[in-house]
């Protein structure tokens, strides 16, 4: 089929290389010159395992074109993918100014009937208003549907994701539209899950929401582990062991950043709002996490009582492992608060430091690895669980002025750090670990 995706951030872009590696024909549309003219030398700005690659190889086998021009990518469009961004407003509701412009866009173009996929996360009812504005700005005669089509990837697994996912959730009003999305999903082999347009909307806020008030929950029972001399880690597997539960988003820790728990979960409670309902356990999920963003911050200032003048190394920068995106991640809070308490920060992670150096406060210093940061620090916090940070040799941190590490993914067994005599601080577990007794199964 010919599809259009229109905006190429990190969602369009992912959409446009599965969609042509299972072999339609795809054109992607951006504003941005520069992306645009990066992303046809095969070039991505951020960085994902595997994407490159077939980026470069469905643009070599002629399947995957880029352009800035929309009456080109939806000229033959039989389907035209809105996948751009819908940023935080002030008062936490989403920004749906692109949606709308992209609407505009099409609209103006378009001169055949087509089937419109909203892919962007829109609040509830967006579709169907988006419907309406678009009618109104028709050309004479054309015929539209509109579909919500809700993604779910991750960053950092979202190749995994978009062959290997657990569903597609599809909202149509008619017959017609669930047959066309079904075409163009039918080579994925994935379940597809049929519904209202309005209920597929609200499908993406609602797991959104409940992912971030599982992580919210662990990190909950963490403070209190802390307390009462549990360790979280035991507790969590445990718990994951009941399928009801499961082990995943069970991982305690310093909070949700990235592009999307922070603002979906705010969007939603704005969402709620507006109709006079008060999401009170989303509340407290959004200020829980506010508060475990400077947890670490926190520890570091009871240990230390102030950290004027501290050399303080800050390992993992982006919000996650295996992407060196760093919208809304830890490290931004972190830094800041820090160097307001008149430390010096030196950041190390292996490979957001490119794209963390504009956005991070321009006091903050970098290493060239984890050694290089550590050496002569008072402290290091750990921020990101990356393989080569849970992989290193923990004899690194006696390069440190006093081996003191604060730990905010749980990435060593305290057994190990006491017995090199590392001064060690995780979330949510004793400094002995806790006693670990295999499950009899
Ligand atoms: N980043 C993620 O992992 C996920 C994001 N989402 C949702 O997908 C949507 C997109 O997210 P990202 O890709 O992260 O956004 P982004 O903000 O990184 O990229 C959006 C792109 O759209 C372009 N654009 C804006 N208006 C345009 C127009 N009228 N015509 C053509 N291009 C236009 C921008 O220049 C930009 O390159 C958001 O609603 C987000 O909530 C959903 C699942 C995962
Ligand atoms: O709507 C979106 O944009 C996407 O948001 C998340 O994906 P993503 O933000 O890429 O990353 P996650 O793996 O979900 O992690 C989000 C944050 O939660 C934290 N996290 C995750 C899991 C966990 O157990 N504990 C925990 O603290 C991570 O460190 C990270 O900061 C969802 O997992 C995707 O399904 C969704 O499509």
């Amino acid at each position: 089929m010919n599809i259009a995706v229109i905006g190429t951030g990190y969602v369009g872009l992912v959409t446009g290389v599965s969609l042509a590696e299972v072999g339609h024909h795809v054109t992607c549309v951006d504003v941005d010159n520069d992306k645009i003219s990066s992303l046809r030398k095969g070039n991505i700005t951020i960085w994902e395992p595997g994407l490159e690659e077939l980026l470069q190889k469905n643009i070599t086998h002629g399947k995957l074109f880029f352009t800035t021009a929309h009456a080109i990518a939806c000229e033959n469009a039989q389907i035209i993918i809105i996948a751009v961004g819908t940023p935080e407003n002030e008062d936490g509701s989403a920004n749906l100014r692109y949606v709308e412009q992209a609407i505009i866009d099409i609209a103006n173009t378009i001169t055949h009937r087509v089937t419109i996929v909203v892919k962007s996360t829109v609040p509830v009812g967006t579709a169907h208003r988006m419907c309406t504005i678009l009618q109104e700005n028709l050309q004479h005669g054309v015929s539209v549907e509109l579909v919500s089509n809700p993604e779910f990837l991750r960053e950092g697994s979202a190749i995994e994701d978009a062959f290997r996912g657990d569903r597609i959730v599809i909202g149509a009003d008619t017959l017609s539209a669930f047959d066309v999305m079904e075409e163009v999903y039918r080579p994925f082999r994935i379940p597809i899950y049929k519904t209202d347009v309005r209920s597929a909307e609200m499908i993406k806020y609602a797991s959104n929401a409940f992912l971030a008030t599982k992580i919210s929950f662990i990190n909950e029972i963490a403070a209190i582990c802390e307390q009462v001399g549990a360790n979280v880690d035991l507790v969590a597997a445990g718990m994951g062991m009941d399928k009801r539960i499961g082990d995943k988003f069970l991982k305690a820790g310093i909070g949700f950043g990235g592009s999307c728990f922070p603002k979906d979960t705010k969007a939603l409670i704005q969402m709620a709002r507006n109709v006079g309902y008060d999401f009170e356990i989303l509340n407290r999920v959004v200020e829980v996490n506010e508060r475990q963003k400077v947890l670490l911050v926190e520890k570091l200032l009871e240990r230390f009582g102030s950290l004027e003048g501290k050399q303080i190394a800050v390992l993992g920068l982006s919000f996650k492992p295996n992407t060196n995106d760093i919208r809304e991640a830890a490290s931004i809070t972190i830094t800041e608060r820090l160097i307001r308490h008149g430390a010096k920060v030196i950041g190390y992670d292996p490979i957001a430091i490119e794209y963390a150096k504009n956005r991070l406060n321009e006091q903050m210093t970098y290493a060239k690895d984890l050694e290089a940061a550590v050496s002569g620090c008072d402290a290091a916090l750990i921020l990101t669980e990356w393989d080569e940070i849970k992989e290193v040799d923990v004899r690194v941190y006696h390069v440190m002025k006093t081996p003191i590490v604060l730990d905010g993914r749980n990435c060593y067994p305290p057994e190990i750090m006491a017995q090199h005599h590392i001064e060690y601080h995780s979330i949510g577990r004793p400094s002995a670990g806790g006693q670990y007794i295999q499950p009899l199964l």
